[in-house]
């Protein structure tokens, strides 16, 4: 059976240079490859911050449902907050899971109607009162961030670009994530919805640079290959699972490519937890399309064969286009009522929906 390649962060960050030029190598065919792969992680996220943001998130999901809704994202212009089971759309389909967006925190923007609509993704979180849990996620994003800078310094090497060429992505980076709950098929609350999947396969869910995502032992996340069969992202111990974001689509010319992905609702009776973490640029970062080396192009994915069709990918010249419309897409009733669509530009109401 097909698994996908484990890549260990300690051998970058060595003093060595040959460990450092494989794990360069081994990236580059990941990505070629898979757009996936398994990382060891032994330096910015320990066991323990790991844990205790497993053991938080099942905190909040056994929180009566009244609770839970005092945080939901439609109180959020910054689509922030708490979602329940069904009501995330994944190409316009509900998805079979609960879950809370977070967002690094920064200032609010003054939104006018002049203001492009992607500013407003910028402001504060909605957190529960639980003690600890603030500080277990924000810690928990700002270490993310970190092994995103890592990785994309590995990145950079990858496409023979300077080792700190993306490093123009780190003020005030647009990191997200996610604290999800998949329930078991056959519940008999959480009844599988239309595509009786946890998350439909996507890409665009994933619009940035990275995707860092730590899972429970349950499993669940399936790859697409590129032959269009489903390679499972089995939970290895110690191991985070990385993929690639639809901005490097535009920025190398399609050579790094976003795969396609989806999470089943398993069979064991139990739930699944997932922390996926988005990490992007700021908003308005302009994404370069890059001169890629003839014989990295050479090596592009070709006849990829996809649950997700070509039209869906968001892929503007400036960021945060692709993550307002990549939002917006998936959490309709925020946008809608906190921005209004006009002829296909997004702004900020004036008054609310
Ligand atoms: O929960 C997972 O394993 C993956 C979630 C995912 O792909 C997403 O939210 O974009
Ligand atoms: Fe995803």
């Amino acid at each position: 059976m097909v698994s996908l390649p484990i890549l260990d962060l300690n051998l970058f960050l060595s003093d060595s240079t040959e460990n450092k030029a494989r794990f360069v190598n081994d990236l580059q065919q990941a990505v070629l490859k898979y757009g996936f792969f398994y990382l060891r992680d032994t330096i910015f996220l320990s066991p323990e911050l790991q844990q205790s943001a497993l053991t938080h998130a099942k905190a909040f999901f056994a929180l009566p449902i009244e609770e839970k809704l005092k945080i939901q994202m439609i109180n959020s212009p910054h689509f922030r907050g708490y979602q329940r089971m069904g009501a995330e759309t994944t190409n316009f389909k509900q998805d079979n899971r609960e879950q809370i967006d977070y967002g690094l925190e920064v200032k609010a923007e003054h939104m006018t109607e002049s203001t492009p609509a992607y500013l407003g993704l910028k402001g504060p979180n909605q957190w529960p009162d639980i003690a600890g849990f603030k500080a277990t996620f924000s810690t928990y994003m700002e270490a993310c961030t970190d092994i995103a800078k890592a990785l994309l310094r590995a990145v950079a090497l990858s496409l023979e670009l300077d080792e700190h060429y993306f490093s123009m992505f780190e003020h005030e980076p647009h990191t997200r994530m996610k604290v999800v709950r998949y329930p078991p098929m056959g519940h008999q609350i959480d009844q599988p919805k239309e595509h009786g999947l946890g998350v439909g396969p996507h890409k665009l869910k994933d619009y940035g640079c990275l995707t860092i995502l730590l899972q429970d032992d349950v499993g669940g996340l399936q790859v697409q290959a590129t032959d269009g069969t489903w390679i499972d992202a089995t939970p290895i111990p110690g191991c985070l699972v990385i993929n690639i974001g639809e901005m490097f689509e535009r920025m190398t010319q399609k050579t790094y490519t976003a795969t396609v992905h989806r999470v089943l609702n398993n069979t064991s009776g139990k739930d699944r937890i997932s922390l996926p973490v988005f990490c992007n640029p700021n908003v308005a970062t302009q994404v370069p399309v890059l001169d890629i080396p003839e014989h990295l192009l050479a090596q592009r994915p070709k006849d990829v064969q996809s649950d997700v069709k070509t039209e869906q990918l968001l892929q503007y010249p400036v960021y945060g286009e692709s993550a307002f419309r990549g939002l917006s897409r998936s959490h309709p009733m925020v946008a809608n009522k906190w921005y209004e669509n006009r002829y296909g530009n997004w702004r900020r109401r004036t008054q609310a929906a």
